[in-house]
């Protein structure tokens, strides 16, 4: 048995839009299992089954489940069609959909990874990255689940071919669905050195509360709502707040005064409180003075999720965000997470 495991994760942490990536400790993971004498005839070859978020409304054939689609297009740009003969793979999903923990991110991660596996195709990090990046097209999730910690990303300046390859559309690079229509064609290689990422250090005092409410917002959703120019005012705002981000996570022990500072956003969290009722009140009134134990607060990812960075006082800082949701009639569950400083593993058994 191969077991894939790929860590959930927080991107932008305020000013880093699609930059900063922190992977954080919720797994999901996948149990390969390889045995041509059982094989059951599932179409393409491979078995699904699936257990915790999404159970019941994840796609479990192979051509339309995101992590299984990702793997086919892997293996496709190396020849092979169909997954190996008698593939089964057991999908364990505890990260929420939808809600700016990266669990599309992570699906992709794990869906190359499921490749370079059972493909036997021996591909590095970095190339796995470059194949991450053909779908999921930012690079702050996908690299902090691959390589794990508190990590800042950014994109080569490739060449104009390169540039067109990468941005070929996504329908071209899972045909929905993947092995419905086998056109036998090879489909787009990705370009080599797409993304890169440089880990960061992390306060070992600082956790990470995360609350999650109980709907869904589509990260594709959350990004239509963004504007497609800036300020040069709000630009620089945004720069001056990710140069200090890395060093105020990264001192021990942390200034919170600093980290909070260092969080505050003009990029994305403006645009997107539409989408999230209550997140302009809850971003202004959670301060260190007025919880002690705060470092700083932001949007995770795409949200809903609200991140909140602290030493101490989980508990309490909690409820005030969840009181505060609670208001707007939103539902929330919450957890303490921890820096996933190991990124994504593969074990055999
Ligand atoms: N484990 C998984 N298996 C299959 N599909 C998944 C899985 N995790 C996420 N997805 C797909 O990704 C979508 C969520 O992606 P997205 O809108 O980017 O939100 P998130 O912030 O959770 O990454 C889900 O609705 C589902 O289609
Ligand atoms: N930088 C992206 C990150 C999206 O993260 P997700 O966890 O919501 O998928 C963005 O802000 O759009």
């Amino acid at each position: 048995m191969i077991t894939i495991r790929v860590p959930c994760s927080s991107a932008n942490i305020g000013p880093g839009f699609d930059v900063i990536g922190l992977a954080l400790s919720i797994w999901l993971e996948l149990r390969v299992d390889i045995s041509p004498a059982t094989a059951s005839g599932a179409p393409l070859n491979c078995e699904i089954s699936y257990e915790g978020d999404g159970e019941g409304e994840v796609p479990l054939t192979a051509d339309s489940n995101l992590i299984t689609r990702t793997a086919l297009y892997v293996l496709r740009c190396h020849k092979q069609r169909v997954f190996p003969v008698g593939t089964k793979v057991h999908i364990i999903n505890p990260i929420p959909l939808g809600r700016g923990l990266g669990s599309s991110g992570a699906a992709v991660v794990a869906g190359v990874v499921l490749a370079n596996e059972v493909g036997k195709l021996g591909l590095s990090k970095a190339r796995m990255l470059d194949y991450c990046l053909m779908i999921e097209r930012h690079p702050d999730n996908v690299a902090a689940a691959l390589y794990g910690g508190f990590v800042g990303t950014y994109l080569n300046d490739l060449s104009p071919e390169d540039t067109e390859r990468k941005e070929i559309p996504l329908s071209e690079v899972l045909p929905e669905p993947a092995g419905g229509v086998d056109t036998g064609l090879e489909p787009p290689e990705p370009p080599i050195g797409i993304g890169h990422y440089m880990k960061f250090p992390w306060a070992k005092e600082i956790k990470a509360i995360a609350i999650i409410p109980q709907f869904e917002v589509a990260t594709a959703k959350a990004r239509g709502v963004l504007p497609t120019s800036y300020s040069r005012a709000d630009v620089v705002f945004n720069l001056q707040r990710i140069a200090l981000l890395p060093v105020a996570l990264g001192r021990s022990p942390p200034n919170a005064e600093q980290i909070y500072l260092a969080m505050q956003d003009k990029v994305h969290q403006p645009y997107r409180k539409e989408l999230i009722p209550g997140l302009p009140e809850i971003l202004l009134s959670v301060t260190p003075k007025s919880h002690p134990g705060l470092c700083g607060i932001c949007l995770s990812g795409a949200g809903p999720t609200i991140l909140a960075l602290a030493t101490d006082n989980f508990d309490k800082i909690a409820k005030v965000i969840l009181d505060m949701f609670s208001k707007k009639d939103i539902k929330c569950e919450w957890k303490i997470l921890e820096p996933a400083e190991e990124g994504t593993t593969v074990t055999y058994s």
